[in-house]
């Protein structure tokens, strides 16, 4: 989508929006005071451990469930009363999809598609022989590998302005995955659809997402172009004896057995890094993606 296409866009209907959004299930907090805008367009990876609140963020971005604070607004309308007309622009693929599993594949497409004006029968027929998806198949007989791949196709059929998914890739192969990935970059680029996706692979997000958000212990830590990412953190290795002038971070400390430190630290807005960093016998890895995904969750 061109620049100003973008924009205009983004003034009048964001595809998503978060405020203060907070859920916690049986008075553990999983989601902290969530604030996000989702640009119409873009493409971006939300990225956390294991139990982070990936799937709840995106169900209440959605409003499949209430948060207990803030609110989601979906193309600027409230997540918890969308009405059909909102619900026929987006399309979702849970981690682990369920539903209908009585029905074969072929059956469920055209139970579905009867529900979405623009459901197109070509690229879901198309898609599914060019996968190698049996469409005579009851889906509750379908490998998890190939019933995530059933629903991707089903909700790219829908021919959705808004794309979410929750780690699409998990139970995919390496081909299946490269064919999701290839699928979710033509869709981005062509139509200028807006995708949300979550995930654990790091290589899966440079390779497809525009932006990256970081979920770790309920709270957004990153949300950013990923090109933004790219030589602007580091980790810096200060001595015992410079341990206790480490500089601030927010986004990772740790101290070492033999009294060393290491924190992540980052460019100022003029490209620099923090003046600490050029002291004698203190050093500094810049961190790729992966790298600073680890040292921030570990
Ligand atoms: N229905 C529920 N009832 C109680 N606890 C829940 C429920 N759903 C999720 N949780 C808990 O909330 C936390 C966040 O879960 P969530 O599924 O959102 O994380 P995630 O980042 O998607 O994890 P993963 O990467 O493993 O899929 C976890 O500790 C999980 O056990």
């Amino acid at each position: 989508m061109n620049a100003m296409l973008k924009d205009a866009a983004n003034r009048l209907d964001p595809p998503l929006a978060a405020r203060g959004l907070g859920h916690g299930y049986e008075g553990a907090t999983v989601l902290r005071g969530i604030d996000l805008d989702v640009a119409a367009g873009s493409v971006l990876g939300l990225i956390g451990r294991n139990g982070a609140g990936k799937s709840t963020l995106l169900r209440a971005l959605l409003g499949l469930l209430e948060p207990t604070t803030g609110e989601a607004r979906v193309f600027g309308k409230a997540a918890l009363a969308m009405d059909d007309g909102i619900r026929q622009r987006i399309a979702y693929v849970p981690q682990q999809p369920e539903a209908l599993a009585w029905l074969t594949v072929a059956q469920m497409f055209d139970y579905l598609g009867r529900f979405y004006p623009r459901w197109n029968h070509a690229f879901a027929r198309d898609t599914l022989a060019r996968w190698q998806l049996p469409a005579n198949k009851l889906l509750g007989k379908l490998s998890p590998g190939e019933r995530q791949r059933v629903e991707l196709v089903r909700a790219l059929a829908s021919e959705p302005q808004l794309l979410v998914l929750d780690e699409p890739a998990a139970a995919l192969d390496p081909v299946a995955r490269r064919e999701l990935l290839r699928e979710i970059a033509l869709r981005a680029c062509e139509a200028g659809i807006t995708v949300v996706f979550s995930t654990h692979i790091v290589s899966d997000l440079e390779r497809v997402a525009s932006d990256i958000a970081f979920l770790h212990l309920g709270r957004l830590l990153l949300h950013c172009p990923v090109d933004d990412t790219k030589e602007r953190y580091a980790r810096l290795w200060l001595p015992a004896r410079l341990g206790p002038h480490a500089p601030a971070s927010t986004l990772g400390r740790r101290s070492h057995a033999d009294g060393s430190v290491s924190v992540v630290i980052e460019r100022d807005a003029h490209g620099r890094w923090p003046d600490e960093a050029a002291q004698p016998g203190v050093r500094l890895d810049v961190l790729g993606l992966e790298d600073l995904f680890v040292e921030i969750a570990e």
